[in-house]
């Protein structure tokens, strides 16, 4: 891993609201978080608990009239939040570039792929449409998509779900980003070809220095490839940490309960964190002390009258809890 001294990507209290239907909903609540260069963060977390909103304002891909964004996101030392709509064009893709569990999301259906990664370049950048087919040669080759001149002239539909995932990789590096974002990217492949892409993405981070932002439920793919992870709770990192930090001393009772239905099997199996008894909260109307306490079998009343504020564990290593003591003495738990 590559640190540099200033993180690359720095968000400091960002709260997103979305103001569009009867209440308003906070779907993002004082989130801090750093991404360094070269480095890959995971953001974990049960379904609606904030991850893919947190990482769609790195792109400020919120609808402008119907959300309320606020804190500090800045990337490269630019403040994302205030780029004119000619800046925000050149930095997506260029700067940042996101790749979806559905490739069919970024790629077009009717145009061959190697068109579209090279329509992308030339809108970037000056560049002959030679250089550009022969750079995107280049990234089809990089992704190990095999007989790459031919693939280039596929439509999306002509290839399979894990080479239509590598293209769609291809086409998110097309302009050279510095930074990837990568919302769920496995989620809807099976198991072997899962482990290939997060391969990949791993490896594409380790040869061009990416930063790369990585959301999933499975704390597995997590564990995986990222050097810290993120635990994120109604909205709210609740625990933050190296992979290793995580698994070994977590400190969060919530993280605990990932990696307990993890222990059982039941991510591995492709069912998600319902293992854990209960619902997250309304967050329309989230209660005014720790969102997890309604399902946390430590909870005290002090937990239920303030929002715990983070307590630092070793440098780097966080928890929003009042009771990492006690989670602390919790026996273990296994993970394979
Ligand atoms: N455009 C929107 N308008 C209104 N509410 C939204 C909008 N986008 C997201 N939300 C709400 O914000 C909350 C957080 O959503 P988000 O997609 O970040 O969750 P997530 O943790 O990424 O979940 P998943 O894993 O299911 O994608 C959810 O309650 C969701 O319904």
């Amino acid at each position: 891993m590559n640190t540099a001294a200033e993180p690359f990507v720095r968000l400091r209290n960002l709260n997103v609201t979305f103001t569009g239907g009867r209440k308003p909903v906070q779907a993002v609540n004082g989130v801090s978080l750093d991404l360094r260069q070269g480095e890959v963060v995971a953001l974990i977390g049960e379904s609606g608990s904030g991850k893919s909103v947190t990482m769609r304002t790195l792109l400020r891909l919120h609808p402008p009239r119907r959300s309320q964004v606020t804190g500090e996101v800045r990337v490269a030392g630019r403040d994302v939040l205030a780029l004119s709509d000619r800046e925000l064009a050149d930095y997506r893709g260029k700067m940042v570039s996101m790749i979806f569990q559905e490739p069919l999301l970024a790629l077009d259906p009717v145009y061959p792929v190697g068109a579209q990664i090279v329509e992308s370049i030339r809108r970037h950048e000056n560049v002959s449409k030679a250089e550009a087919h022969a750079r995107a040669l280049a990234l089809f080759e990089r992704v190990r998509i095999p007989s790459p001149e031919r693939r280039l002239q596929a439509y999306p539909h002509e290839m399979s779900g894990g080479m239509r995932q590598r293209a769609m990789i291809a086409l998110a590096l097309a302009c050279k980003p510095q930074v990837l974002l990568a919302d769920e990217p496995t989620t809807a492949l099976d198991a072997t070809v899962q482990i290939q892409i997060l391969l990949l993405l791993r490896e594409l981070q380790r040869d061009l220095g990416l930063s790369v932002l990585f959301v999933t439920h499975d704390i597995g793919a997590a564990v995986e490839v990222a050097d810290r992870i993120a635990v994120m709770y109604a909205g709210r990192i609740v625990e933050e940490g190296t992979a290793r930090e995580l698994i070994r001393t977590p400190r969060h009772p919530y993280t605990v309960a990932l990696l307990k239905s993890r222990a059982h099997g039941a991510l591995a199996k492709g069912a998600r964190l319902e293992t854990i008894a209960g619902a997250p909260p309304d967050l329309a109307a989230l209660p005014p002390g720790c969102a997890f306490a309604a399902r946390c079998g430590l909870a005290e009343s002090a937990c239920l009258q303030s929002r715990p504020e983070p307590v630092t564990l070793a440098p780097g290593h966080l928890a929003r809890c009042l009771r990492t003591d006690a989670v602390a003495a919790l026996a273990p738990v296994a993970v394979g």
